[in-house]
């Protein structure tokens, strides 16, 4: 039933003067799923994420929003719709504090601008959803400290609180752990996990052991296309994975 599926992509094609880096890619994302794209370096993850999040525009096919044609739809349109990609650090104003940037945001999903001049009344029940959604990514005690000053995990954090400030259906994150240490991948790992109920999520990922633990589904690009789908267990075995995998001198295990 296509019902099942919020986002789903059609002989998604992606040319680049001639090189195809993504082929004819059939995603089917399940509502209310976390899942994962891998694969190895160069395989096309990124490409086919700019697509999905509408940073590229595809040279053929289409893209499904809960049945909705989203091909030539607006990033900004898009967001509407209930899709958002997460935002870059540099999208946060590093000489505000947590607080005040996901109290932007927070305008943002209302469609105003931030006046810093609006009385304490107008911005009260703001800062209490902003407050809520930092303390949903374990930044509460930080709602004060300058931006600038946080370190990389905490701006990560505070990003996904950004994000979340939308309340998004579907949420689209590159390389969440990207750059981070073991304390902070795993701290990261459980935010995820916490905001995924009732969420639909979908990510690209390097480190495996993040996809192990949150993937319900897990889609292998290589070579621009789909090589393996499944759970976990079934691609981490997967005889054609592992050959893309070592072909390409990473480590055997997956
Ligand atoms: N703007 C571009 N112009 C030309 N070729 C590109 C462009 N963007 C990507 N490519 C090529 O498309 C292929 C897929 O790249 P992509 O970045 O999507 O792979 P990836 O799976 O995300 O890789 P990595 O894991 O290394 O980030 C690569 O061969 C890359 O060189």
């Amino acid at each position: 039933m296509t019902d099942d599926f919020l986002l789903e992509t059609r002989g998604l094609t992606r040319e680049f003067s001639g090189f195809t880096a993504v082929n004819k890619v059939d995603l089917r994302v399940r509502r209310h799923s976390i899942h994962a794209l891998i694969g190895p370096n160069g395989a096309g993850k990124t490409t086919c994420f700019n697509l999905i999040t509408k940073f590229l525009q595809p040279s053929s096919g289409a893209i499904l929003l809960d049945g909705r044609d989203i091909t030539r739809t607006k990033p900004a349109d898009v967001a509407r719709l209930g899709m958002v990609r997460s935002f870059q650090i540099s999208a946060t104003f590093p000489q505000l504090t947590s607080l005040e940037n996901v109290e932007v945001a927070l305008q943002r999903s209302l469609g105003r601008s931030f006046h810093f001049w609006r009385s304490k009344r107008t911005l009260a029940p703001l800062r209490e959803q902003a407050m809520t959604l930092l303390d949903d990514v374990g930044l509460a005690f930080a709602a004060n400290r300058v931006v600038a000053d946080l370190p990389y995990g905490q701006k990560r954090a505070l990003e996904l609180a950004t994000t979340l400030a939308l309340n998004p259906e579907m949420l689209l994150l590159d390389e969440p752990t990207a750059g981070m240490g073991r304390e902070d991948v795993a701290r990261t790992v459980a935010l995820i996990r916490r905001i995924s109920p009732n969420r639909t999520i979908l990510m690209v990922e390097h480190n495996l052991s993040v996809v192990a633990d949150l993937s319900d589904r897990i889609t292998v690009l290589a070579r621009g296309e789909i090589l393996a789908e499944g759970a976990y267990g079934a691609i981490s075995t997967d005889p054609r994975v592992k050959e893309a995998y070592m072909g390409k001198g990473e480590p055997a295990h997956v």
